[in-house]
């Protein structure tokens, strides 16, 4: 049976969960069953929503300390008979998620497609592994530093800073989020600039990097700009998707016109799964949901920044990312407040398939955005290789000088 099989997290006011279930699966598909006669049952047998699993996980004797009221806390699995849907996200959304979302204390905790809606989507272009081509490194963690403070600022430099950036050994730099279209610094100019950049650090030094530049501005100009982009040889393309919607992310990513990486930032997302009680769970939105809409990236907040993310939920997100299906790999990107001194922790829950991403954590270093690039690349060597940071800093100066600002934390088994 072709189906989605959405799982949800619910705190029900001290009721009967079964029941819940069942108005669920009849509310956002055939509406009513008992009441109808047995030849409309027959007919509308396909499109009834089924309750798979209904379990209690806490029975909350006590006044629930958000809610204040006294609620049954249960994990409730309903599938949905894909013939209700068309072959598109918003549509698939709508009926798992669309009312219920507004309806009390129900989070989507997560969404199992069958193998013929999986087919709806057709995933990264690129994935980890062409990314990875593109740098051609395939045996560590990649490095990603953040421009930093543009805004106001003009080419020179923005030029000026992505060299630092790049001479400090980084993989990949992208534009801030809220680095939008302007005069100083116009998309088009920014991509120009970027690659005679990248093209003169590669000729001198034989370091190659890629360029994430901000694909921004009303949504029926995107594709547009995003060809152009193509035209112009731009590496990445940076999506504040939250801000826009996931079906956008897909419709750009499925171009054939449009043959460039997408990065999607987290930006907003936030609204959408910070509370325990609503929205979307992060490993589905940020993990999940991005890499089936074609997500070569997703970057999300690490557990250990000054953005924290729960250490589960943010392990969960790469594990939906690096999942092992017909699709392409997105790279998990933890970020946010990240340092050298957390790069042990970051290979621990993130192994080697993931992008080690800092702005602050690479400009804030005593030797400028070259010493904290280095700093990060010994920290990733030394890392792989089982020394401790310390150790290593002791022959590294732009990690001791890190360790000392920002301190290390080590792993211990
Ligand atoms: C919440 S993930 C976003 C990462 C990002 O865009 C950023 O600017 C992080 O900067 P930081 O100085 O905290 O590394
Ligand atoms: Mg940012």
């Amino acid at each position: 049976m072709s189906e989605v099989i959405a799982t949800y997290l619910v705190h029900d006011a001290k009721g009967d969960l079964n029941k819940k279930a069942e108005g669920i699966a009849l509310g956002l598909t055939v509406g009513s069953w008992t009441d109808l006669p047995l030849l409309e049952q027959e007919q509308l047998k396909a499109h009834k929503g089924r309750v798979v699993e209904v379990s209690q996980l806490e029975d909350n004797e006590k006044t629930n300390h958000y809610l204040g009221k006294s609620v049954k806390i249960g994990k409730i699995k309903i599938a949905y008979p894909s013939i209700n849907f068309s072959q598109d996200l918003p549509a698939i959304l709508t009926t798992v998620f669309g009312k219920l979302s507004l309806d009390g204390e129900v989070k989507l905790i997560d969404i199992e497609l069958s193998e013929e809606v999986q087919s709806f989507f057709s995933g990264p272009s690129f994935g980890v592994l062409g990314i990875r081509e593109s740098v051609g490194v395939f045996d560590r963690p990649l490095l990603m530093s953040i421009f930093k403070g543009v805004i106001g600022r003009d080419l020179a430099y923005l030029k000026d800073q992505l060299k630092q950036q790049v001479l400090g050994g980084v993989d990949l730099v992208k534009d801030d989020e809220i680095l939008f279209e302007n005069p100083l610094t116009p998309f088009e100019d920014r991509i120009l600039a970027g690659k005679d950049v990248l093209k003169n650090v590669y000729e001198e030094t034989g370091h190659r990097a890629l360029y994430a530049v901000n694909l921004s501005g009303k949504t029926f100009e995107l594709k547009d700009k995003a060809k152009r982009a193509t035209e112009l040889g731009a590496n990445v393309l940076l999506f504040n998707v939250f801000a826009y919607g996931l079906d956008v992310l897909q419709s750009l990513a499925e171009d054939s016109e449009i043959s460039v990486p997408i990065m999607a930032h987290p930006a907003v997302s936030g609204a959408s799964t910070a509370s325990s009680l609503y929205g979307f769970s992060s490993s589905l939105l940020l993990g999940k949901l991005l890499r089936l809409s074609g997500a070569d990236f997703s970057l999300f907040p690490s557990p250990y920044g000054s953005v924290a993310l729960d250490r589960n939920e943010a392990i969960g997100i790469a594990k939906n990312c690096l999942k092992k299906d017909s699709l392409k790999q997105s790279f998990p990107v933890p970020s946010a407040g990240i340092h050298p001194g957390l790069v042990p922790l970051l290979i621990q829950d993130f192994g080697i398939d993931s992008v080690i991403n800092a702005g602050g954590g690479v400009h804030g270093h005593p030797n400028g955005a070259i010493g904290g690039g280095r700093a990060f690349r010994a920290a990733i060597d030394a890392t792989l290789a089982g020394i401790s940071l310390k150790q290593a800093a002791a022959s590294e100066e732009n990690l001791k000088l890190a360790i000392d600002l920002w301190g290390a934390k080590e792993v211990y088994k």
